[in-house]
């Protein structure tokens, strides 16, 4: 095995300027390792700072102590003081995150949401095309959706073009923000097979899993993520 991601002494608090500067400690000195083949389960209580770890690793939050490193075609690549270009090549190929929301961009077609990452990685336009419409139905999006922007698409719909376009480009690392959340039993099983299926190809995947049946089936380990002030009474 070897480790994707590597988290050392992690610290990240917010800073609210319009409150005086008031300070919100959220993550306090946090270890973790990741290998490729493991799919890690942040559990915690709500509130606790699990977005915001994943907020960290994928470099939309920058960090007050501590370092984060993500392995990087033969390179460990420091996420949170990397150029805006590292950033944007990292996760080209190696990083993807899926959230429970998709960033939807006017007059955009759902297969065309889909099929991008792949091109950008370089896949040849018909390939990303097949594999693109392929995840949408087996997500259960019919074709005659797959020309339309989702924009108008239920939130369950919009939840699984994010689901395709993120599980559709094989992303070495992915990070998975509560991707089982707006969706149908038998939709949230599809997922579950995926995310099987891209930890057996090698990925490391980092999730948020709230239903419990899921996370117990996908995890293959916990990391509990601590309040902070428990963290400090407890150290
Ligand atoms: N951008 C921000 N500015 C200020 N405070 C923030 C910001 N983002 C998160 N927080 C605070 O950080 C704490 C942790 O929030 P976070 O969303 O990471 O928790 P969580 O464990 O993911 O919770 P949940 O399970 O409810 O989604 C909360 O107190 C939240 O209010």
């Amino acid at each position: 095995m070897s480790r994707m991601i590597s988290v050392t002494g992690l610290t990240k608090y917010f800073r609210l300027h319009l409150q005086n500067g008031t300070t919100i400690p959220v993550l306090h000195d946090v270890h973790m390792e990741v290998a490729d083949g493991e799919c890690i389960a942040l559990s915690g209580p709500s509130g606790a700072g699990k977005s915001t770890l994943m907020r960290c690793l994928y470099g939309n939050y920058g960090i007050c102590e501590g370092s984060i490193l993500v392995h990087h075609q033969g390179n460990d690549i420091s996420i949170s003081d990397a150029l805006p270009r590292t950033i944007e090549e990292v996760r080209r190929y190696t990083l993807g995150y899926v959230s429970q929301f998709l960033r939807v961009i006017p007059r955009v077609s759902t297969l065309d949401i889909v099929a991008q990452p792949m091109m950008d990685q370089g896949m040849d336009d018909a390939a990303a095309y097949q594999r693109a419409s392929e995840f949408l139905l087996r997500l259960n999006l019919p074709r005659r959706l797959h020309n339309l922007p989702p924009a108008t698409f239920s939130g369950g719909e919009q939840q699984r073009v994010n689901l395709a376009r993120g599980f559709a480009a094989s992303y070495p690392v992915l990070l998975l923000d509560e991707p089982t959340a707006s969706l149908d039993p038998a939709n949230r099983d599809v997922v579950l097979d995926m995310i099987e299926e891209a930890r057996h190809s090698g990925a490391a995947i980092v999730g948020i899993f709230h239903d419990a049946d899921v996370r117990d089936r996908v995890a293959t380990r916990f990391i509990p993520v601590t309040p902070v002030q428990d963290a400090l009474h407890d150290g």
